[in-house]
């Protein structure tokens, strides 16, 4: 489990650790760190540290501090270091200082033609916004592999939005905590490498779950289950027009556990054919008893599609509503009136999906991703999963989880029914609603990568990859 704070709370902790160390130190500390990931990443990409031609890019504030501080580290390797000053009469004066006594000089834009790496010390925690035009137009020219000091200049720090130009980085080293920068916009970051700075912070803003914490509350059958002690999992989904959906959303739930799946709907002879495993029935007051329902995905949004939420909403046990689901939460609010208020509910909007259903309710998707979420879990008393290149995960208590992508292969038909049942098959086990959806989540992207492996994959190859996926968290 990594925890990630908001720039706002690893300020107010720096200022503690600041007030007790000596001047410099702190700084000298995350610099230091930086050159030893800039070495290595030379090392790397040149197969040498020693002559090598290193360019910082340095800013008004602290950032390019730390840039000009890991410079003059780099110097006791004998790099050659060139810092291009973008505010030459702010640029931090003992950094400066420092690089000079060490034998590095100031250069100019051009400069950065001859670099064998570059390091982003443009902004950091203050940056507000994408990249002046001054240093867009140094950073343009960067063909060098790059590493940025505390995040990639350009990116929002809190939300990782970038809307304009801004670095993109090979490796990031960050100093104290992990930002929301590092999972939201994990791409723009590389590798992030985290110095510590003894900083004593109170709870994260979020956090990620790594294949450990995955691994721990994975439903694993014990000698004394069977089928039902693991939890029954009812799909509520496909039509006749997309059986599709519900022979991919039963799949997942098949593969995820070993506790029984129900499917109640119109592809029932498609999902049997598929799955002789599962119990089906035409509708779902036929279906018998489940602890969890995964309702929407292909169900369509008519009449009868309302019916069968309705029904699910009464049958009081936990619920993941997808797809067609969440749209006619977002028509029929009044839905929600049959929801027993015991029973959780997960939502697995998409981006349009969630301003459908929020934006009635006063809330809209900007660029803080995590927020609009929360605010949507609070706002009706649910766990939201708000899917994207990095999903967050809303609990109506205030608990979040990032999940960043590693590919974008997952972007194709049908991968979000595959989560849904995925998430309904963990919800029918019993895991928290925050951890049913993140975890689901995080194998859902393990097993889009073992089925994509760098090409296209359709949804399908994710459901058959579920088994892989699920043995290399449990065995590692
Ligand atoms: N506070 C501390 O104790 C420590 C801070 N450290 C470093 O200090 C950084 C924060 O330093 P500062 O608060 O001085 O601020 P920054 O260095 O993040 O920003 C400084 C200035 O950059 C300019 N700027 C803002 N947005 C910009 C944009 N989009 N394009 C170009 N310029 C822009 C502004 O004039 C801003 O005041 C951290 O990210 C980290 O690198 C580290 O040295 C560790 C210790
Ligand atoms: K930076």
């Amino acid at each position: 489990m990594r925890d990630v704070w908001t720039t706002g709370h690893v300020r107010a902790a720096e200022e503690r650790v600041l007030a007790r160390t000596a001047p410099g130190a702190l700084m000298r500390r995350a610099a230091y760190g930086v050159a030893a990931r800039t070495a290595a990443l030379l090392a790397e990409r040149t197969g040498g540290v020693a002559g090598r031609r290193v360019v910082l890019l340095v800013g008004a504030g602290n950032n390019g501090g730390d840039a000009l501080w890991a410079g003059a580290f780099l110097r006791k390797r004998s790099v050659g270091v060139t810092a291009v000053l973008l505010a030459p009469d702010r640029a931090h004066a003992e950094g400066l200082a420092a690089l000079r006594r060490a034998g590095g000089r100031v250069g100019a834009p051009e400069d950065v033609d001859f670099a064998d790496l570059v390091v982003d010390g443009i902004v950091g925690l203050s940056a507000r916004g994408p990249l002046r035009p001054d240093a867009a137009a140094v950073v343009a020219r960067v063909r060098a592999p790059v590493v940025s000091v505390d995040l990639p200049s350009g990116v929002d720090p809190d939300t990782g939005a970038v809307d304009g130009p801004a670095v993109t980085a090979d490796v990031t080293v960050t100093f104290g905590a992990y930002k929301p920068v590092h999972f939201l916009a994990g791409a723009r970051c590389g590798d992030v490498h985290l110095v510590d700075l003894g900083l004593e912070l109170a709870d994260p803003d979020f956090r990620v779950l790594d294949r450990a914490d995955v691994a721990r509350v994975w439903p694993v059958p014990g000698a004394e289950d069977d089928k039902y002690t693991q939890g029954v999992v009812g799909i509520a989904a496909g039509s006749e027009t997309y059986p599709g959906a519900a022979v991919l959303a039963v799949g997942a739930a098949v593969q995820a556990t070993s506790g029984l799946t129900r499917y109640a709907g119109a592809a029932a002879e498609e999902v049997r054919r598929r799955w002789p495993e599962v119990i089906t029935t035409g509708s779902v007051g036929d279906a018998g008893r489940v602890q969890a329902w995964v309702a929407g995905p292909g169900l369509g949004t008519g009449k009868a599609s309302r019916d069968v939420l309705r029904y699910v909403f009464e049958s009081g046990v936990a619920s993941c509503v997808d797809a067609d689901g969440i749209t006619l939460l977002a028509t029929h609010p009044d839905l929600w009136d049959a929801r027993d208020p015991d029973a959780p509910v997960v939502l697995t909007p998409h981006a349009r999906e969630f301003a459908r259903i929020a934006e009635p309710l006063g809330i809209t998707l900007g660029a803080d991703r995590v927020a609009a979420a929360v605010a949507l879990a609070a706002k009706v008393d649910a766990t939201v999963l708000l899917k994207g290149h990095a999903t967050v995960v809303a609990a109506p208590d205030g608990r979040v989880l990032v999940n960043p992508a590693r590919s974008h292969w997952l972007a194709t038909a049908g991968s979000g029914d595959v989560l849904s049942g995925l998430i309904g098959a963990l919800l029918a086990a019993g895991l928290d609603p925050l951890l049913a959806a993140g975890c689901a989540a995080w194998l859902h992207v393990r097993a889009g990568d073992l089925a994509a492996r760098g090409a296209p994959t359709p949804a399908s190859a994710i459901v058959s990859a579920l088994p892989s996926a699920i043995r290399a968290v449990l065995h590692g």
